[in-house]
């Protein structure tokens, strides 16, 4: 089968784009793409396969793919990417519509340069869902109802302490003191797949410099370590406000490893983030 395809990357956070609207792959076949697209020896190498379809609810709806072929709820930086994507190909007559994932349909909003090229998008990505139960996190350690904030959390004998938020996807935070020393090798494969979590989770570590800046590394359930994680970024700044590092209403720089989002929890419960997305090749495949 000969794939045509666009590589795109947030912040590094990189995924093979396959156009829907032009191109089908069938639906038994995708995981397998995904994994074959994703591997840098064989394939073209990425974090995963995003799909660009249309949508009966929305403008348009993305379906994305880690790099082990699982498919997830939500991506922020996929859906900056195929806000890009979706208003270059034409599939959006406006610079705001809305997209569809699995994990609900959210505004894209695209800011153009001068010269009409696409400069930032900023999604916003609605509210966190912070009950254990809907994270989901299994509820052994406490109430179903309440929220995980600061909560102590044992991996192989040392504590730590961690809150978990979801963006649609699941996410746990460590807060560190210098990121630079975060055991994101060490601890981040085996979160990931932690019993509490029984759809496993994005491991998160953050360290705090200020009110409204942090800084932000990942392990991403079903890709590893990733440049950039936007659903992840989103989820550390709602952590922050939880945990009193940052204010609620103010936009906090987040910065992660293949560059800076702007993110905000606003005041109406919405979380709100800005970045950029890159295109960097077009293509044909060949699986
Ligand atoms: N990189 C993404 C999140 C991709 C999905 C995640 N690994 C999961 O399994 O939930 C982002 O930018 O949000």
């Amino acid at each position: 089968m000969k794939i045509p395809f666009t590589k795109m990357h947030g912040l590094g956070n990189n995924y093979i784009y396959i156009d829907g609207f032009q191109f089908e792959i069938k639906e038994d076949k995708i995981p397998e793409v995904s994994k074959e697209i994703s591997n840098v020896n064989t394939g073209i190498g990425s974090d995963g396969l995003i799909m660009v379809l249309p949508s009966k609810i929305a403008d348009v709806r993305m379906r994305i793919f880690n790099k082990d072929g699982s498919e997830a709820m939500n991506c922020g930086n996929g859906l900056r990417s195929v806000a890009k994507f979706a208003f270059e190909h034409g599939y959006v007559q406006s610079t705001e519509f809305q997209i569809e994932a699995k994990s609900g349909v959210v505004n894209a909003t695209v800011q153009l340069n001068n010269d009409e090229t696409v400069d930032s998008i900023t999604i916003d990505m609605g509210p966190p869902i912070l009950e254990r139960e809907k994270i989901p996190m299994k509820t052994e350690q406490g109430n179903p109802h309440e929220r995980v904030i600061a909560e102590s959390f044992e991996v192989e004998g040392e504590e730590y302490s961690a809150t978990a938020v979801s963006m649609g996807n699941p996410h746990i935070i460590f807060y560190v003191e210098d990121i630079e020393k975060a055991p994101i090798h060490a601890i981040g494969p085996l979160v990931t797949d932690d019993s509490r979590f029984p759809e496993g989770v994005n491991v998160e570590f953050v360290q705090v410099i200020n009110e409204r800046e942090i800084i932000f590394r990942v392990w991403e359930r079903g890709s590893g370590i990733t440049q950039a994680c936007g659903t992840g970024a989103c989820a550390a700044v709602v952590s922050s406000v939880l945990n009193g590092y940052v204010n609620k209403g103010q936009e906090v720089t987040v910065h992660l490893d293949g560059g800076d989002l702007w993110i905000s929890w606003l005041d109406n419960g919405h979380v709100l983030m800005r970045g950029p997305a890159v295109t960097v090749a077009e293509g044909v495949f060949w699986s």
